[in-house]
Formats: C-alpha cells, sequence, structure tokens
C-alpha cells in the first residue's frame, strides 16, 4: 500500500545540539535503510521549510504507524498521512 506522508520537524530552541546530531544521523541511517528494502520509495525537501514529502510502500497502515513512530526523529515531527491507490491513466506499472 501506497501512502503520502508529510513531515515537519520541529527543534525547540533549548534542544541539546549534541544529542539532535546523534538523532539526526540515527535518523539517516533508518532512512537509508528503508530505502536500500523499497519501503521509504521518495523523498522531497519541502521548500524554506524544515519538513518533507515521502511516499512509503507498507503492508498496511499498522506497518506504517510503526515504522514512523520508531523514527529516531519522532518526538520532534508532526506528520500527516495521504493513502494513495494508482490513478487510472498512470503509465507506471509498480504504482498500487
Ligand atoms: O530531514 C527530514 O526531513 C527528516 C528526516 C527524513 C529523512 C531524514 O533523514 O530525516
Amino acid at each position: 500500500m501506497l501512502f503520502m506522508v508529510e513531515m515537519d520537524v520541529n527543534v525547540p530552541l533549548d534542544t541539546d545540539q549534541e544529542r539532535f546530531a546523534a538523532l539526526k544521523q540515527a535518523e539517516k541511517e533508518r532512512f537509508q535503510e528503508l530505502q536500500r528494502a523499497g519501503t521509504w520509495r521518495h523523498i522531497w525537501r519541502v521548500v524554506g521549510h524544515y519538513s518533507n514529502v515521502s511516499i512509503f510502500d507498507v503492508a498496511d497502515n499498522a506497518a506504517l504507524h510503526d515504522i514512523l513512530t520508531a523514527l529516531p526523529l519522532y518526538p520532534f515531527m508532526n506528520i500527516r498521512v495521504t493513502a494513495l491507490c494508482r490513478h487510472p491513466s498512470s503509465i507506471h506499472d509498480d504504482d498500487r
């Protein structure tokens, strides 16, 4: 199942910078692992924001919930999820 996931990262001014840098590195590693697995299919930076728009390919709603809530930066994120399905005019075979 495909989902559009919009993530906004909010970092309070009093956040410990060293701790945040470690979480950011852990997030990058998890992100790249999920990309290699084909789970986190796409990501785009939203211009002018510490936000991204991503496409996830997961088994079901619960799988997406588990992945998102386990992200290292999850405590700093506001997340919006939109379920997607194939557009009838799409020429891409991997839209499901
Ligand atoms: O940078 C972000 O938008 C937050 C998050 C998503 C991937 C990643 O490496 O960090």
